[in-house]
C-alpha cells in the first residue's frame, strides 16, 4: 500500500490518491540537445492524466521516460529519478521487459504483428509465461480482447489476421495486447490521431471504462479530448511542464499565462 500523498501543484479530486508514477527532475538529452527540462509530477492510481502542449514540447519524450522507451533511441539520455510504486525504474536490476508489460504502451498508428488476432494477445502471456495451458491462453485472450471492448467483433475469427481489422479495431487490439500483461499502467500516445470519429469515441469511452483497473496517461493534441477523457491534464511547453491540474481547472481557470494562450487556440 502507497503513502497517500497529495499532488504537487494540483487541486484535482484526485490529489489524494495512491501515487503509482512519481517523476523528480526528469531531464532528456537527444545528444547535446535537452528537450526536456527538469520535470516533476506524481501520477494517481486510477486516473486519466493527459499531456497537451504545442508540437515539440517533449509531450512524447516524458511519455516514453515511464516504460524506459526513450532506451532504445540511441541519442536519448535520461536523468532524475522515476519510480513506480516506489520502485527507481532505472534500478539495474529491474527487468525492463517486466517494466514494459507492467507499463504498457499503445502508439499513434495500430501496430498490430502480422499474426492472427488471437496470436496478438497471446504473443506477451506467452513471453511472460501466463499461461499453464492452452484452455488458461484462451482465457487470458477473451478477456483482453473483452476488456479492450473487441471481443463481440473478433469472436468468430480468432484466427484471421490482426492486420485485416478496421483502424479502430486494430487500436483496440494492441489496447489488449496491452492488457494482455497485466499491466498497472496503459501510456497511450496520441492513439486516435489515425482514427475517424467514430472509432475515436469507441477508444474514448474505453479509456473512462479501463481506468477502472488502470491507470492511464494519454498524450493528445485533440483538446476536447483530454476534456472528454482525463481527470487531470498537464501543459507542457518548450520541454518544461507549465502547469498540472484538474482538467476543468486547466481548460476554464488555468493558472499561467502560457496555458491560457495555448487553451484558447492563441498559439500551438
Ligand atoms: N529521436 C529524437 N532525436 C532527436 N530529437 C528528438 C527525438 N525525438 C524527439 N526529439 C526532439 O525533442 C523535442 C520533443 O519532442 P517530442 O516528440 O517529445 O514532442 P511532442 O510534444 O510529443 O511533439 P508532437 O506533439 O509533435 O508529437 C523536439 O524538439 C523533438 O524534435
Amino acid at each position: 500500500m502507497q503513502a497517500m500523498v497529495p499532488t504537487a501543484r494540483s487541486e484535482s479530486a484526485t490529489a489524494a490518491g495512491s501515487v503509482k508514477l512519481k517523476a523528480e527532475d526528469v531531464r532528456v538529452f537527444y545528444g547535446e540537445k535537452e528537450a526536456l527540462h527538469g520535470v516533476s509530477m506524481d501520477i494517481v492510481s486510477n486516473e486519466v492524466i493527459a499531456f497537451i502542449g504545442p508540437s515539440g514540447c517533449g509531450k512524447s519524450t516524458f511519455l516514453r521516460c515511464f516504460n524506459r522507451m526513450n532506451d532504445t533511441v540511441a541519442s536519448a539520455r535520461v536523468t532524475g529519478r522515476i519510480t513506480l510504486d516506489g520502485r527507481d525504474i532505472h534500478d539495474p536490476n529491474l527487468d525492463v521487459v517486466l517494466l514494459r508489460a507492467q507499463v504498457g504502451m499503445v502508439f499513434q498508428k495500430p501496430n498490430p504483428f502480422p499474426k492472427s488476432i488471437f496470436e496478438n494477445v497471446a504473443y506477451g502471456p506467452r513471453l511472460h509465461g501466463l499461461a499453464s495451458n492452452r484452455s488458461d491462453m484462451e482465457q487470458i485472450v477473451e478477456s483482453s480482447l473483452r476488456k479492450a471492448g473487441l471481443w463481440d467483433e473478433v469472436k468468430d475469427r480468432l484466427d484471421a489476421p490482426g492486420t485485416g481489422l478496421s483502424g479502430g479495431q486494430q487500436q483496440r487490439l494492441c489496447i489488449a495486447r496491452a492488457i494482455a500483461v497485466s499491466p498497472d499502467v496503459i501510456l497511450m500516445d496520441e492513439p486516435c490521431s489515425a482514427l475517424d470519429p467514430i472509432a475515436t469515441g469507441i477508444i474514448e469511452d474505453l479509456i473512462t471504462e479501463l481506468k477502472r483497473n488502470y491507470t492511464i496517461v494519454i498524450v493528445t493534441h485533440n483538446m476536447q479530448q483530454a476534456g472528454r477523457v482525463a481527470d487531470r491534464t498537464a501543459f507542457f511547453h518548450l520541454g518544461n511542464l507549465v502547469e498540472i491540474g484538474a482538467t476543468s481547472q486547466i481548460f476554464m481557470n488555468p493558472r499561467e499565462r502560457r496555458t491560457e494562450d495555448y487553451v484558447t487556440g492563441r498559439y500551438g
